[in-house]
């Protein structure tokens, strides 16, 4: 056996840690090789490192416990069930010490499936119905991120009627702007999350004062905290630093003028992780100590006590954990015409899933890496593109990349760090079925979520 990856190597690499070539060159993960896992399972499937996650999620509790244990004040991590949620990753999520934020009533049905208990929940949305605060206040959720002033009216109803206080954080957006691509960034003025901290017009109060104030009105409301998050695949903590003394501002301002200090800060997700193997992920124990100085230093500044600190990672926990195994289908060269006129050839290598499975080539532009799964090969390398079976030009799995001339038809092909917001946000395009995820863990595979099949599409389809 040899490895091909692992967590902690210095400048990363997209494999998770047990990621291995066996004696026939096959790939193995979780110490099954994807050949058996393609025959026992199929493909196209996700196939989820148990350890890797557990793993992952340890660090981020541990780093972040311990650097602002150093500072003086506490932290709870919770795992963002966006990135990808099932039942046994919740669990996995719980059992490694993490809470869990979702961000929909679907989500939070599942962590409560889970048994994961209403207190360590999170719920957040810009757009959320009646019915999932409802269903929110009925777990016991630990915390509703509210995200306007028309929710804040609704929640503190819905509370009163019911008889309880409802816990709040407010989502603000700090302007600073952090994170890959446009979309995925989320704390800049122009988009549709949180309430700004900018001054209103004239200089009057700014919408996330308005609101804050309108939390305190609702006596069927409790002001647990302030929320801000600032993107997503953040590779250096700056922003991270930036947003957190912005919030720690607001926090003292309120203080100031309604003798409320609230007594919690969540800094949001958004931990870059490693996609290609020359990429660098960010390391939680760095980022946690500048984020923990950055906290202190502005709290000494501002003369308020330190807040109780919570994070939302999602990818850096789950993306590494997971890879995609397809199968090759159709292998086509292309000849195409360069810029200079030139000509140089692309082998276009087909795989049995594609932009259903993975739409984050096609939304940001994001880059994979792939290998052979099922076998060594030394043929040369040959410019290659994986492409997907969609109906769609821009169906594309790697856009570009290097591998054996010899990849041929039969093949599996594996792709690296599709843990994270691949399966979450997996749909039916042309009536695809959605792959199964398959957990692995020391040599043994199991199905955490089954494929989906042509009759579940059809019971969906009522004639
Ligand atoms: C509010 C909130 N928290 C946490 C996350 C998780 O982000 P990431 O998966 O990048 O850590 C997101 C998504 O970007 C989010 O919108
Ligand atoms: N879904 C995005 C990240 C945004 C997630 C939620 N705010 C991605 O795949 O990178």
């Amino acid at each position: 056996m040899s490895a091909v990856g692992g967590t902690g190597q210095p400048s990363g690499t997209p494999w998770p840690a047990s990621a291995l070539r066996d004696s026939d060159g096959a790939l193995a993960v979780g110490g099954t090789t994807t050949t058996a896992l393609a025959a026992e399972h199929g493909t196209p499937a996700y196939v989820l490192d148990e350890g890797e996650f557990r793993l992952r999620a340890r660090r981020f509790a541990d780093a972040f416990g311990q650097a602002f244990e150093q500072v003086g004040t506490g932290v709870d991590v919770y795992y963002a069930g966006k990135a990808l949620l099932t039942k046994a990753v919740a669990r996995w999520a719980r059992e490694e010490g993490l809470r869990v934020d979702t961000a929909s009533g679907g989500e939070l049905a599942v962590a409560l499936a889970a048994g994961v208990p209403g207190a360590e929940l999170g719920l957040h949305g810009n757009n959320k119905s009646d019915g999932e605060l409802e269903a929110a206040l009925d777990a016991g959720v630990g915390r509703i991120i509210v995200d306007s002033l028309g929710e804040i009216d609704r929640l503190a109803d819905l509370a009163q009627a019911r008889g309880v206080v409802a816990p709040v954080m407010l989502r603000v957006t700090t302007g600073v702007h952090a994170g890959g691509h446009e979309f995925i960034a989320t704390a800049h003025e122009d988009q549709k999350f949180g309430l700004s901290v900018s001054a209103g017009p004239g200089g009057g109060d700014s919408p996330a004062v308005i609101a804050l104030l309108r939390v305190l009105e609702r006596p069927s409301l409790r002001l647990l905290g302030i929320h801000s998050h600032i993107g997503s695949q953040i590779l250096d903590a700056d922003g991270f630093a930036e947003a957190a003394r912005t919030v720690l501002r607001l926090r003292a301002h309120l203080g100031i003028r309604t003798g409320v200090l609230v007594d919690e800060v969540d800094l949001g997700g958004g931990y870059g992780i490693a996609y290609l193997p020359q990429d660098s992920e960010l390391d939680p124990f760095r980022v946690a100590h500048e984020i923990a100085r950055a906290v202190a230093d502005a709290c000494r500044e501002l003369g308020t006590p330190l807040p109780r600190i919570s994070i939302e990672p999602g990818r850096a926990i789950v993306g590494p954990a997971g890879i995609t195994v397809y199968t090759v289908g159709t292998v086509k060269p292309v000849v195409v015409t360069s810029d200079d006129g030139g000509t140089f050839t692309r082998l276009y290598v087909s795989v049995d899933g594609g932009m259903s499975d993975n739409i984050r080539p096609a939304l940001y532009g994001a880059a994979y890496h792939a290998e052979i799964a099922n076998r060594r090969s030394d043929a040369p390398l040959a410019l290659v593109r994986v492409v997907g079976k969609h109906c769609e030009s821009g169906d594309i799995v790697v856009d570009e990349l290097l591998l054996p001339g010899d990849v041929r038809p039969g093949d599996l092909l594996a792709v690296a760090a599709t843990g994270a917001y691949g399966r979450s946000m997996a749909s039916n395009y042309n009536l695809l079925t959605r792959p199964p995820v398959i957990g692995v863990l020391d040599g043994a595979s199991r199905v955490l979520v089954r494929r989906e099949t042509v009759d579940d599409l059809l019971a969906l389809d009522q004639g």
